[in-house]
């Protein structure tokens, strides 16, 4: 398997660091509000990458944590007259309904940054015993200038980054480039007792020590948005290599920004649609089918007439599925031999799922993956039909069903169809073949009453829900 690294800029071949085994961070939201499609991109696409892992049989170890402690929650939560916990806990709660509406899985920990915070100050100490930070009036900050790999990330030099950085007056730091740890409580700021006096965490801390707790000193994969690189994913490589000594991660994995006209999606900029809004007008698997469409790492555009155009296709899939599903109730059952074209399409299916697994060894190409099914499908379509052995359209239901399985679509119908419907398709057919038309025109119309809508084609009958 190959992926891309940002660190190296190239893609690599996976070596996890212990064999059969994967670790995976990724920076998960801040929860102030509802999450927009853009941060679903990343939920989405990073647990396809696990559950791709998984199917080839890796043992993943997933993390993503809640940012529940930061400006933004503070802002919130005393515009809505609410604690910062209870903003927290309500839109966690939140995320996990639009997360599971949208096939995330559950990562195997969610943690809080506020459930960690003995955890983070014991990372803090660490650092200020080794001299790479310093303390100023109950802030704590560290100290950039100690590193002399700091930007290695994103191939920023120093001198550049000096010239560029912003200094806020309220921070006391000697030095342009090092960044909070620690943040001494102002008025109408939560705080919790620490060395240094009450305070709060810096936001880059919190990744650094759940990482730690965790997964450990070095992790394998490290994932998130790309407007994460700088500064966030550099500093939390400063902090974790300064206290451990060690790498901190083996890889590094960013999505491609999900763009509104060519400009990110961004709460700030009032160009965002949010996946519970989204959800109100479309099936959260078109969502999750769009953003699977392209390359993770390039850039996406969306507006509600893209979503629109993609239905089709999802559809389509649904469609070939839902056929293959059916055969499995009407397809030759007596053992006999397979024909040689039944043997030559067995091998093409399998032709297929080796396409399906090359496009996902390279660098997670869900585009090319989905590209395939739609191959597999229309094969299927034509070729499985009435009479056809039981054993092809196995075949081709469990190569679907891996496909689907870790790309998290075509899931939600996973039931065969219902034996009642199954039964009623098979009358009308006798109806048919009796030439007893007007009993079959009453059956096509129960069944249309029950959502199925029949056609009739050379091969034989197929069915879509209406
Ligand atoms: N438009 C986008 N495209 C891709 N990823 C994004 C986009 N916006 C945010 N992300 C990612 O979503 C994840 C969740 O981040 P978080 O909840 O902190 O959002 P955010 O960066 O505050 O979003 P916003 O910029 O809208 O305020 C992060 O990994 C972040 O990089
Ligand atoms: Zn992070």
């Amino acid at each position: 398997m190959r992926l891309y690294n940002t660190m190296t800029g190239q893609k690599e071949e996976f070596m996890p660091l212990e064999p059969g085994k994967v670790t995976m961070y990724v920076c998960g939201p801040t929860v102030y509000n509802y999450f927009h499609i853009g941060n679903a991109r990343v939920f989405i696409v990073f647990d396809v990458v696990r559950r791709y892992f998984e199917y080839k049989g890796y043992k993943v170890i997933y993390v993503q944590n809640f940012t529940d402690i930061d400006d933004k929650m503070i802002k919130r939560a005393n515009e809505e007259n609410i604690t910062v916990k209870e903003l927290g806990d309500r839109f966690i709660r939140e995320y996990f309904e639009d997360a599971e509406a949208l096939g995330i899985k559950r990562a195997t920990v969610h943690p809080r940054a506020t459930e960690n915070i003995d955890n983070i100050i014991e990372f803090i100490k660490k650092l200020i015993d080794k001299g790479y930070a310093y303390v100023v009036d109950g802030d704590v900050y560290f100290d950039v200038s100690k590193l002399d790999d700091y930007g290695k990330l994103s191939h920023k030099n120093i001198e550049d980054l000096i010239s560029g950085a912003r200094v806020d007056i309220s921070e006391k730091k000697d030095d342009p480039l090092d960044f909070a740890l620690w943040k001494a409580q102002k008025e109408g700021e939560p705080g919790w007792e620490s060395p240094w006096g009450v305070g709060r965490p810096g936001w880059h801390i919190e990744c650094s020590a759940m990482a730690n707790r965790y997964l450990g000193q070095t992790i394998d994969i490290h994932a998130g948005g790309p407007d994460l690189v700088f500064p966030h994913h550099e500093n939390e490589i400063a902090q974790s290599e300064a206290a451990n000594g060690k790498p901190f991660a083996r890889y590094w994995m960013h999505v491609g920004f999900l763009n509104v006209n060519n400009e990110k999606m961004s709460k700030s900029k009032n160009n965002f649609f949010t996946v519970r809004e989204l959800r109100q007008r479309y099936n959260p698997e078109l969502i999750r089918f769009f953003i699977l469409t392209s390359h993770y790492r390039s850039p996406l555009n969306f507006s509600l007439d893209l979503l629109d155009q993609a239905k089709n296709g999802l559809e389509r899939l649904h469609n070939g599925f839902d056929n293959i599903k059916f055969f499995m109730k009407k397809a030759n059952k007596n053992n006999s031999a397979l024909t040689a074209e039944e043997m030559g399409f067995i091998e093409k299916i399998d032709s297929y799922k080796k396409k399906f697994i090359e496009a996902m060894d390279d660098d997670f190409n869900t585009a090319d993956a989905i590209a395939v099914i739609f191959e597999l499908i229309r094969d299927c379509n034509s070729f499985i039909g009435e009479g056809i052995n039981i054993q092809v359209v196995e075949k081709a239901y469990d190569v679907l069903s891996e496909f689907a399985g870790v790309l998290g679509i075509l899931t939600e119908k996973e039931e065969l169809l219902d034996e009642n419907i199954v039964k009623l398709i098979e009358e009308r057919e006798k109806a048919r073949a009796e030439k007893n038309w007007a009993l079959a025109d009453k059956i096509r119309d129960e069944l249309k009453e029950k959502g199925i809508i029949l056609e009739d084609t050379p091969s034989g009958v197929r069915w879509k829900r209406a």
